[in-house]
C-alpha cells in the first residue's frame, strides 16, 4: 500500500499567491529558524513522493536555486489555488503519476504523514479526492482544501470548471467526491499557516519553545 502510493503520487508545492496580507513579499522565502518556509515544506513532503514540482505564478527564477521542477500556472493572470491544482495535474499526466498531492508553500509543520493518510481517505471512502480537516476548535473539522488528494484523471473536468468561471477548491472538490482525512491538532495545529507578520511571529516562537 505505502509502495504503491510513494510511486504513483506527486507532491506539488502551491507557492504562487500574492501575499497581500504579507505585504506583497514572497512569502516561500520567508525564513523560519535556519531556512524558508519553502525549505521546511520541502524537506516534509520530499521523503512522501516519488516526485517533487514547486507550482508558481509569475517568474519562476526565483525558485530555481532548490533543484525541484518549476511549474507556472496556465490561465493568465492570478487565478488562485485552483489554477495551481490544474497546473500540478498537467504536470503529474506529464510525469506519468496517478495522482497529486497539493500542499501550501505557507505551512511549515505539515503532517509527516500527509500523504499516506490522504490516500487511504481516498480508498477507504472510495472517494476519487481527499482533503485534509483538523479541529477547528469547537469540535468541528475544518477542511483545508489546498491540501488535497487530486487524481491526474480529473484535470480536464478541472480545466472546463475553470474556463467557466469556478475559483473556490473546496466547492469544486466536493462537487467531485471529496472525502475528509482528519488530523489531530496536538500539540498543535499542522496547518498553522502564515498570512500576516502576526503569524509569522507566532511561527517563531513556537520554534523555539
Ligand atoms: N499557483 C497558484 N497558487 C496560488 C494562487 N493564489 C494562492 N496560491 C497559493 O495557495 C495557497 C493559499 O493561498 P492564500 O493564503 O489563500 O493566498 P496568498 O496569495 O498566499 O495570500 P493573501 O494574498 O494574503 O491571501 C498558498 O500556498 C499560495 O501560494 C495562484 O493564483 N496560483
Amino acid at each position: 500500500m505505502t509502495h504503491s502510493i510513494f510511486k504513483n503520487t506527486a507532491g506539488v508545492i502551491l507557492a504562487g499567491g500574492l501575499a497581500t496580507r504579507m505585504g506583497g513579499i514572497d512569502k516561500a522565502l520567508l525564513r523560519l529558524g535556519d531556512t524558508t518556509l519553502l525549505e521546511l515544506v520541502i524537506e516534509r513532503l520530499a521523503p512522501q513522493c516519488r516526485e517533487l514540482a514547486i507550482n508558481v505564478n509569475g517568474n519562476a527564477n526565483r525558485f530555481s536555486a532548490f533543484g525541484l521542477p518549476v511549474i507556472p500556472d496556465s490561465l493568465p493572470g492570478h487565478q488562485g489555488p485552483l489554477a495551481g491544482i490544474l497546473a500540478g495535474l498537467d504536470w503529474g499526466a506529464e510525469i506519468g503519476v496517478d495522482a497529486i498531492v497539493t500542499v501550501a508553500t505557507d505551512t511549515p509543520f505539515l503532517p509527516h504523514d500527509l500523504v499516506v493518510r490522504l490516500a487511504d481517505a481516498s480508498t477507504h471512502a472510495a472517494a476519487p479526492i481527499a482533503l485534509a480537516a483538523s479541529p477547528d476548535g469547537t469540535g468541528t473539522m475544518r477542511p483545508h482544501p489546498t491540501f488535497g488528494l487530486w487524481p491526474v484523471e480529473l484535470r480536464e473536468e478541472l480545466r472546463q470548471s475553470l474556463h467557466s468561471g469556478t475559483r473556490k477548491v473546496s466547492q469544486w472538490a466536493h462537487g467531485h467526491g471529496a472525502t475528509l482525512a482528519e488530523f489531530n491538532s496536538s500539540p498543535f495545529d499542522p496547518f498553522i499557516n502564515i498570512n500576516t507578520p502576526e503569524d509569522l511571529a507566532a511561527a517563531r516562537s513556537l520554534i523555539a519553545r
